[in-house]
């Protein structure tokens, strides 16, 4: 699949992270809980190198909360702590808080043996576009969050912001492209808003949409669309298109309004929650 993601911008992006990266001890990987394989940059490992890092999984309201707890069990069997969250409403940040606050101890710890001054812990948050790490800042800030001052090192107006006593956030988030490794990586990556919908067809983008759900939650398209059956995707398509009045002269089904609708719907949550891909889905993308 060939999206232009603007490589020189890429990787000033990246050698920013890096740099501001330096001064941080914990990370926060964000994820999209309904793709936690598809938002996952494979090179975050070689940029944290040996970093403490904290798993979250983000837009929780809109996830199938059976497959969440899934990639939860997944994640522990790696030795890393993953936190479904929601940025929108706050559930699941407190528990965040206390799994970051569990591995501050383990930094701060660290620092005492090298005979380090202690300090307050410094976390910053990495994720793809659209993942919600603004959301997640602005959630973890909250209203009377006071800044915590420029550090030295630092591109000039970066704030950290002093979250309690132990905890400081850097305020602006790591912005890490996803790598699409196969096709359908990218469609997932539409369908969760991470792309552009300029940049693949909106037909394709319902087409296996369709597919996957009609795969993995018959009941739930039945449901919202009042359907009998879901097999063809292309049929399941125009019956949706038929019955929402998306149609053109002639009493056609106009299919790309009907797939604008139908990949708006699933963002939104209306068809039910949803996640795309669980722990037992193919290796591909997946933890070392
Ligand atoms: N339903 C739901 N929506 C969320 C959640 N978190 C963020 N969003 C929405 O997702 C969209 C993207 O959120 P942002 O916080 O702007 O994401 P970002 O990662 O900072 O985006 P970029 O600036 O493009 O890198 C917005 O429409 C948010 O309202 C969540 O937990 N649940």
């Amino acid at each position: 699949m060939s999206i232009n993601w603007y490589p020189g911008h890429m990787k000033k992006t990246r050698d920013l992270i890096e740099a501001n990266l330096k001064l941080v001890d914990i990370v926060v990987e964000l994820l999209d809980a309904r793709i936690p394989i598809s938002s996952k940059n494979p090179q975050f490992e070689n940029l944290i190198g040996g970093k403490k890092r904290v798993v979250a999984l983000n837009k929780h309201d809109l996830s199938d909360p059976v497959v969440t707890r899934k990639w939860v069990t997944y994640y522990k069997e790696k030795g890393i702590d993953a936190i479904p969250i929601n940025s929108l409403n706050g559930q699941g940040i407190s528990e965040l808080l206390g799994h970051v606050k569990l591995a501050s101890a383990e930094v701060a710890e660290k620092m005492k043996r090298q005979g380090r001054k202690l300090r307050p812990i410094r976390l910053m948050i990495i994720g793809i576009p659209n993942v919600g790490k603004s959301s997640l800042i602005n959630r973890l800030a909250g209203k009377n969050a006071a800044k915590a001052g420029n550090k030295p090192g630092v591109t000039k107006g970066k704030q950290w912001i002093r979250i309690n006593k132990d905890l400081e956030l850097f305020d602006t988030p790591g912005i890490l492209w996803p790598k699409i490794e196969e096709d359908m990586m990218g469609i997932k990556l539409a369908c969760s808003g991470a792309i552009k919908d300029e940049i693949l067809n909106i037909e394709d983008i319902a087409f296996h949409l369709i597919r996957i759900l009609s795969d993995k939650y018959p009941e739930a398209i039945k449901h919202r669309y009042q359907l009998e059956q879901v097999e063809d995707p292309v049929e399941i398509m125009e019956a949706i298109g038929r019955k929402r009045g998306c149609l053109v002269k002639g009493n056609q089904v106009d299919l790309e309004k009907a797939s604008r609708l139908i990949v708006d719907e699933f963002r939104k949550g209306i068809i039910g929650t949803i996640s795309l891909e669980s722990p037992e889905d193919s290796g591909k993308g997946l933890e070392e």
